[in-house]
C-alpha cells in the first residue's frame, strides 16, 4: 500500500503582517471605532447615491417617531380600555388612539419597507466601489511589493472586507433604526416608570457583550484561516482550470490535489470548530445573565401594579413599553455588534488599500518619450525582499538605440530581474537606471512604459479575442491593417483566418464558443502583442521557446528587420540565436563575466565558449 502523501505545509507568519489586529487594539477602542465606522459608511454612501441615504434617514426618522406615537397612543389607548363603564362605551373612547397605533404601525412598516429598498439601491454599487478600489490598488502598486512575504494574504483578508461591504449598508441601517426606536422607546417607558430602564438595560447588555464577543472569536478564526484560504484558493485554480488539465491528469496528479484541498479545507474547519464551544459558553452564559434580569425586570413591574404603586393602564403600557424597548434594544446590541464585526474586516481592508497606497509608485516628476537614444545602468543592484543575495549586483551597461543587445547566462543569473530593472519595473536599491539621461526613480513610470514592449518568458494568455490579444495596452486604432501587419510579422495569419470568426475569435476555451491556440501560437501572439506597440524598447526574454525552427527563424528576422529604431534585448538560452545581437552580455550571480560580440566570444574560452559546445554536445 502507498504511504499518504505529506499534508500541505502550515504557513507561519512573522514580520509586518503577523500580528492581528484585535491582539493589538483594546476591546473598548475597537468598540470607540463604531462611530467612525458608521461615519465611513454614511460618506461611501453619499458618494455613492445621495438620494438613497436621503430616503433611508427619512426612514429613520419615520421609524422613530412612529415608535413614539405608537407608545404613547397606546397608553392612551389603555385608560378607557382598562377603566370602568360598558365595553362598547369604553372601545369609542379608545377608537381615535386605535386609529392613531394602527396608523404609527403603518407608518413604521412603509418606512422599514422603503429603507430596504434604499439600502438595495446603495448596496451593489457600494460592493463594485470597493471592489473595484481593491482591484485597482493591487494593479497599481509597485511591483516589488507582490514579493513581499504576505502581501498576497493580506490582499485575501481585504477581500473579505469587500465581501462584508455586501450586508455593510443593511447592518448599518438596521442599527439605527434600533437604536432611534429604542431612544423613543426608552424616553416613553421612563415617562411611565423610571426604575424599569436600568433593569431593562441589564436585561440586554449580556446579549451585547456575549454578540460582541463571538464576533471577535469569529474574527480570530477568520484571521488564523487567511493564509490557508489564500493558498487554497490558488490551489483550487490551479487544479480545476483546463490550462493545466494535461499536466494534472497525465502525472496522476488529482488524487494527491485532491486530498491537499481536502486536508486544507479539514484545517480550517478544525479552526472554525474549535471556535464553537468558546462561543457556545459566551451564549450560555449571555443568555443566563440576560435572563435572570429580565425576570427581576417583569417581577418589578407585578410589583409595582400589584402593591398600586402604578395604575392598571399605566401598568398594562408599561408591559407594551418594555417589549418594544427590550426589542430595540436587542436589536441595537445584535446589530451593533453586526457592525462591530463588519467593521473588523472592513479595518484590514482599509488597512491593506492604505499599504497598498503607501506601496505606489512616488516616482513623479519626469518622463521619457520616444525615441529613446540610449539607456544607461550605473553600478546597479536589486535584492528580493527576504533574498541574502542580491539578484543583480553593481552591474553596469549601455545601450544605444539601433542595437541588439543579447543576455545569457545560466538559470538564476539574473538575467529577468536585470530586464525588469531596465524596463523600471523594478527600482535599483543602488546604482542608477538612466533613459535618455533621466534617472527612473524620479521618471513617471506610465511615460516609461509607452516606450516598452516586452515578451516576457511566462507570457498571459488572455481570454480575449484575437484583436485583443495583439492590442491590448495599445488600443490605438480601429482599423485592422495594424493588427494584421503585427500577425504578418510572427507567420500568424493562416492560424488566424482559420478561426471561426478571425481576428473575432474568442481565446478561451472555457467559454461557450471560444477557441484555442498551441503553445507555439500563443507564443507567436504574445511576441506581435509587443511589436504592435513599436516600441522604443523591445525586450523579448526567451521569446521563441515554444516555436518551431520556421517560426524562430521568422521571429529573429522580424527582430533584424526593425531594430534600427529602437533598443532591442533578446534573452534566451539558445546561443546560436545570438548571433543577430551587436552585443553579448553574459551574466553569474547578477555580475556580467564576460561580454563581447558573438565572433569574440565564441573563442574567449569563457562560460559563453563552454555553453555553446554544451549545447551543440548532443
Ligand atoms: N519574484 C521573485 N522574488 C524573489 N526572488 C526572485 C524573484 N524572481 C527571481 N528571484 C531570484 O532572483 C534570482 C535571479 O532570478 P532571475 O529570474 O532574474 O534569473 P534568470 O537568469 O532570468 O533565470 P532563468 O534563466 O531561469 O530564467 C534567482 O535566485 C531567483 O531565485
Amino acid at each position: 500500500m502507498t504511504p499518504p502523501p505529506p499534508p500541505p505545509a502550515e504557513i507561519v507568519y512573522s514580520g509586518e503582517y503577523s500580528v492581528n489586529p484585535l491582539g493589538e487594539v483594546s476591546f473598548g477602542k475597537l468598540c470607540a471605532q463604531l462611530p467612525s465606522v458608521l461615519r465611513r459608511i454614511a460618506a461611501m454612501s453619499w458618494a455613492m447615491d445621495r438620494r438613497a441615504v436621503v430616503l433611508l434617514l427619512a426612514c429613520q426618522l419615520v421609524t422613530g417617531a412612529a415608535a413614539a406615537v405608537l407608545l404613547t397612543a397606546t397608553a392612551a389607548a389603555m385608560r378607557p380600555i382598562l377603566g370602568g363603564g360598558a365595553v362598547a362605551d369604553r372601545l369609542e373612547q379608545a377608537l381615535p388612539a386605535l386609529l392613531v397605533v394602527g396608523t404609527a404601525t403603518a407608518l413604521t412598516r412603509g418606512a422599514s419597507s422603503v429603507g430596504m429598498y434604499a439600502s438595495r439601491r446603495l448596496t451593489p454599487r457600494l460592493t463594485t466601489a470597493t471592489d473595484t478600489a481593491l482591484v485597482e490598488a493591487v494593479c497599481r502598486v509597485e511591483a516589488a511589493a507582490y514579493a513581499v512575504d504576505g502581501f498576497a494574504d493580506r490582499q485575501e483578508a481585504a477581500e473579505m472586507g469587500v465581501a462584508r461591504t455586501h450586508v455593510m449598508v443593511t447592518d448599518a441601517q438596521r442599527f439605527m433604526s434600533a437604536l432611534v426606536r429604542m431612544v423613543t422607546a426608552t424616553a416613553v417607558l421612563s415617562l411611565l416608570n423610571v426604575l424599569m430602564l436600568p433593569l431593562l438595560l441589564l436585561a440586554v447588555l449580556p446579549a451585547g457583550v456575549g454578540a460582541v464577543l463571538t464576533a471577535r472569536v469569529d474574527y480570530e478564526i477568520h484571521y488564523a484561516n487567511v493564509a490557508d484560504r489564500n493558498v487554497r484558493g490558488m490551489m483550487r485554480w490551479w487544479s480545476t482550470t483546463p490550462k493545466y488539465g494535461d499536466e494534472v491528469r497525465a502525472n496522476g496528479m488529482t488524487d494527491y490535489l485532491l486530498f491537499w484541498y481536502r486536508s486544507l479545507s479539514e484545517r480550517v474547519d478544525r479552526r472554525t470548530l474549535a471556535g464553537a464551544p468558546r462561543t457556545l459558553r459566551i451564549a450560555l452564559l449571555s443568555s443566563l445573565v440576560g435572563g435572570v434580569f429580565l425576570v427581576a425586570t417583569w417581577a418589578a413591574l407585578a410589583w409595582l401594579a400589584g402593591t398600586g404603586r402604578v395604575p392598571l393602564a399605566v401598568a398594562a403600557t408599561a408591559v407594551v413599553a418594555v417589549q418594544t424597548t427590550l426589542a430595540a434594544l436587542s436589536q441595537v446590541i445584535v446589530n451593533g455588534a453586526a457592525v462591530f464585526h463588519t467593521s473588523l474586516y472592513l479595518s484590514d481592508m482599509q488597512a491593506f488599500l492604505d499599504d497598498a497606497e503607501k506601496r505606489a509608485p512616488q516616482r513623479r516628476g519626469l518622463s521619457v518619450s520616444a525615441p529613446v537614444d540610449e539607456i544607461r545602468l550605473e553600478e546597479v543592484s536589486y535584492q528580493y525582499p527576504g533574498k541574502e543575495k542580491p539578484a543583480v549586483e553593481a552591474l553596469s551597461l549601455t545601450m544605444r538605440r539601433g542595437e541588439i543587445l543579447a543576455i545569457v547566462g545560466v538559470n538564476g543569473s539574473g538575467k529577468s530581474t536585470l530586464t525588469r530593472l531596465i524596463t523600471g519595473i523594478y527600482l535599483a536599491d543602488k546604482g542608477r537606471v538612466l533613459w535618455n539621461g533621466s534617472d527612473l526613480a524620479s521618471v513617471d513610470r506610465t511615460t516609461v512604459w509607452r516606450c516598452t514592449g516586452l515578451v516576457p518568458q511566462i507570457f498571459a494568455q488572455w481570454p480575449l479575442r484575437v484583436r485583443e490579444n495583439v492590442t491590448l495596452g495599445q488600443p490605438r486604432t480601429f482599423d485592422d491593417g495594424p493588427v494584421w501587419e503585427a500577425v504578418d510579422a510572427v507567420g500568424m495569419r493562416d492560424a488566424v483566418e482559420d478561426l471561426s470568426n478571425g481576428l473575432d475569435t474568442l481565446l478561451a476555451r472555457e467559454v461557450f464558443g471560444g477557441a484555442e491556440l498551441s503553445g507555439g501560437q500563443w507564443q507567436r501572439l504574445a511576441c506581435s502583442r509587443a511589436l504592435y506597440r513599436r516600441p522604443s524598447l523591445l525586450i523579448l526574454d526567451e521569446p521563441t521557446s515554444q516555436m518551431d525552427p520556421r517560426g524562430e527563424h521568422q521571429i529573429f528576422e522580424e527582430i533584424k528587420a526593425i531594430a534600427a529604431d529602437r533598443i532591442t534585448i533578446v534573452v534566451t538560452h539558445r546561443l546560436e540565436n545570438t548571433r543577430i545581437a551587436d552585443h553579448i552580455v553574459v551574466m553569474d550571480g547578477g555580475r556580467i563575466t564576460e561580454q563581447g560580440c558573438y565572433g569574440d566570444l565564441v573563442h574567449a574560452g569563457g562560460t559563453f565558449a563552454e555553453l555553446l559546445a554544451l549545447s551543440k554536445d548532443r
